[in-house]
């Protein structure tokens, strides 16, 4: 898959020497979706920002489409389109008229079939002659996606678009995003639910304290999650793992006094029932049986975390 956007080493520093991106390295493939989750303040809306022209950057490259965003702003900017965290829209406009006027701030010629286009995407077409202030919370992030839309770019960025809305609507924002990917746009997408990221990314990257801890294919990361680890504790410590018992998913602890079993919760046959009669063949003695799962919300807890604890030991 061809890259569409390319980031090199982007660092951003805030006036007082605040760095907010410390040399960033991602590539975005086109046509996929991104989600990038992080804690509040990681870096995820300058690091947006940067790439659309808004924030400029202290040193590191970006292109878009080939396209450098300092050198080569106009043609990198048309075919971006931000769809901004907060709903800032004229309450008593039209929702065509505020669309068309979208169009027209990137220098695009009136096109109505282009805006039909777009508001009948997002089943807004009926909608399109009401005042901004008549529709709910739902129709106005509509209208905030038709307007990123209006000029046709190839990649849209959507900065936190579930951010406070309830549990339908969010749905709502999956199928409309699932969309606009069948229609071939590019979707970078900032979160702080790890939920969204597992329903509708195509990969997921973790961003805290200005770097980019991860980039992975979510299913990779789901796999990551199916697996479970099963411990069986026992009344006596032993020296070594059992004959019975020996497998390359069963190791016992260091201090010998528990036999660790990784399985995986999704497959058909998680050897649990053979692992614990043969426990009982071997004579040893449970003192007790714990699982623990790997989850997305843990694998992205300790990347955060330990982002903090190499920054105390530094
Ligand atoms: N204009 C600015 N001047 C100085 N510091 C800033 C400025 N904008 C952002 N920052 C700081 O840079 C860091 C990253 O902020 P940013 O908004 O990119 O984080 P974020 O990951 O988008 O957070 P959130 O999830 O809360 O939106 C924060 O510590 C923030 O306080």
């Amino acid at each position: 898959m061809q890259n569409i956007v390319e980031i090199r080493d982007l660092k951003k520093s805030y006036k007082g020497g605040f760095e907010a991106l410390k040399g960033v390295d991602l590539d975005i493939r086109e046509g996929e979706i991104l989600a990038l989750l992080g804690p509040n303040g990681a870096g995820k809306t300058t690091l947006i920002s940067t790439i659309c022209g808004i924030t400029t950057s202290t040193s590191g490259s970006v292109t878009v489409g080939g396209h450098d965003i300092v050198n080569d702003y106009r043609a990198a900017r048309s075919m971006i389109g931000l769809v901004p965290q907060e709903i800032n829209l004229e309450p008593f406009e039209r929702v065509i008229n505020t669309v068309r006027f979208s169009r027209g701030l990137f220098g695009k010629r009136g096109d109505d079939a282009a805006i039909e286009k777009v508001l009948k995407q997002l089943s807004l077409w009926d909608k399109k002659d009401s005042q901004i202030r008549e529709l709910s919370g739902g129709m106005k992030r509509r209208v905030l996606i038709a307007k990123a839309l209006s000029h046709d770019p190839r990649v849209l960025f959507l900065d936190e678009p579930t951010a406070g809305v309830d549990v339908e609507l969010r749905k709502d924002m999956w199928d409309v995003v699932a969309g606009l990917k069948a229609d071939g746009v590019t979707i970078i997408l900032t979160t702080h639910y790890i939920e969204e990221a597992e329903a509708i990314a195509d990969r997921v990257g973790v961003i805290a304290k200005g770097e980019l801890m991860l980039v992975e294919e979510k299913n990779t990361l789901m796999a990551r999650m199916g697996q479970k680890e099963l411990e069986v504790q026992l009344t006596e410590p032993i020296s070594e793992v059992p004959m019975l018992l020996q497998s390359d998913a069963l190791r016992l602890s260091d201090d010998g006094s528990a036999l660790i079993y990784t399985y995986d919760t999704r497959a058909e046959r998680t050897g649990i029932t053979k692992l614990l009669s043969d426990v009982a063949k071997e004579g040893l003695v449970l003192r007790d049986v714990v699982t623990r799962q790997s989850s997305l919300e843990e694998i992205f807890v300790n990347l955060v975390n330990n982002g903090d604890n190499a920054e105390d030991a530094a």
